[in-house]
């Protein structure tokens, strides 16, 4: 059986851990990453492996079997995502989850007349944090369930703190609450607000000329992303940037806190404990596409999502060998 053929659309931090997940599965090859730069701006880890212009994708319809969206959340998807679903498989981490809903409807417009599979909002939130909510909620419909991210690095929010205009480079780190933390633990049930659960905190290089106090509002302000968090806006130098806050660690947890009908207490946690954002959840992302192209080849078309999908189909193995993991 041969190779599944893996295309890469958007060379960032994601773009750069899909590169390395397929090194490290064996059914699968890189065929090439698309960029919106010059080509010869982008340097991969395999030089070996052909960097395309975004703007020439088309032409590679016959030789991509399922293409991964690596672009930011805020700007880049909503325009790429319909365009692209309507010329291959793709699988995408979309993660603007108030818009989910639209972006859904969007992808499956553009999918479905084509007979693709649009495999969209995968990685751990949403994605691997959407099942175990989902989970929680099935086993134990009587409960509540929370969500806690960090202390860690947003790729989400950074990704969107970069886009405001006056803004040179920049981080974003979420702070979990962790008394909230604690009330939950202790079965507590408690009622919390979204600004009662996390702190963000960005880290931001200005833009020459830029004014600090302007970029610092449209950051706190901006739907979505900060307006319902309390959010901090620290201006630092590129070397502060480059020397501090490189790495990209986070993490968090779901908890379904609920109870049977004699009133026992039952509660189901997932954990995740990431040294390196973007490379986790772009194995994730690499795993759904050999779900996508397993999907499309039995005939399901249009938008999909990780609640959609039977976890045998994540798995390289198959049959007796799949199985094992029962034993
Ligand atoms: N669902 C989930 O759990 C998660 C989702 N995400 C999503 O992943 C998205 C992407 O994150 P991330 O990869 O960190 O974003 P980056 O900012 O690293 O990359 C975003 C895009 O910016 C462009 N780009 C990258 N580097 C440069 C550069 N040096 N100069 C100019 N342009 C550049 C690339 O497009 P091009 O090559 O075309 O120029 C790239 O696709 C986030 O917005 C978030 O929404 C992330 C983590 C988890
Ligand atoms: N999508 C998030 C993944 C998690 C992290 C997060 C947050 O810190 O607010 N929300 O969801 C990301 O881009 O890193």
């Amino acid at each position: 059986q041969r190779k599944i053929r893996i295309g890469i659309a958007g060379y960032g931090n994601l773009g750069k851990g899909v590169e390395m997940a397929i090194a490290q599965s064996p059914d699968m090859e890189l065929v090439g990453v698309f960029s919106r730069r010059n080509p010869a701006d982008v340097q991969l880890l395999d030089s070996n492996i052909p960097v395309h212009a975004q703007n020439d994708i088309a032409q590679f319809r016959d030789q991509i079997d399922v293409l991964i969206l690596c672009g930011g959340s805020k700007n880049d998807l909503p325009e790429q995502g319909p365009a692209l679903a309507a010329m291959f498989n793709i699988v995408d981490s979309f993660d603007t989850h108030a818009t989910i809903p639209e972006y859904h409807a969007a992808m499956d417009s553009a999918a479905k007349p084509a007979g693709y599979t649009a495999m969209i909002s995968v990685g751990w939130d949403p994605g691997l944090f959407s099942l175990n909510r989902l989970y929680g909620e099935a086993i134990l419909p009587v409960g509540a369930t929370y969500t806690f991210w960090g202390k860690g690095l947003s790729q989400g929010h950074s990704d969107a703190v970069r886009r405001v205009p006056g803004v040179k480079a920049g981080v974003q780190y979420t702070l979990p609450a962790e008394a909230a933390i604690e009330r939950v633990r202790n079965g507590e049930l408690p009622e919390l607000a979204t600004r009662e659960k996390h702190k963000r905190e960005c880290y931001v290089v200005l833009a020459d000329g830029a004014d600090a106090k302007e970029v610092e509002q449209n950051i706190v302000s901006m739907p979505h992303y900060f307006a319902d968090y309390d959010t901090t806006v620290n201006f630092i130098s590129e070397q502060e940037l480059r020397r501090d806050h490189a790495a990209m660690p986070h993490g968090g947890v779901v908890i379904r806190s609920g109870t049977s009908d004699a009133g026992t207490t039952q509660v189901m946690e997932y954990t995740l404990k990431l040294g390196s954002n973007p490379e986790f959840t772009a194995a994730v992302l690499v795993a759904y596409a050999r779900a996508t192209w397993r999907l499309n080849q039995s005939g399901v078309i249009g938008a999909q999502t990780v609640l959609d999908v039977a976890p045998g189909l994540l798995s390289p193995k198959s049959g007796a060998e799949l199985r094992k993991e029962l034993l």
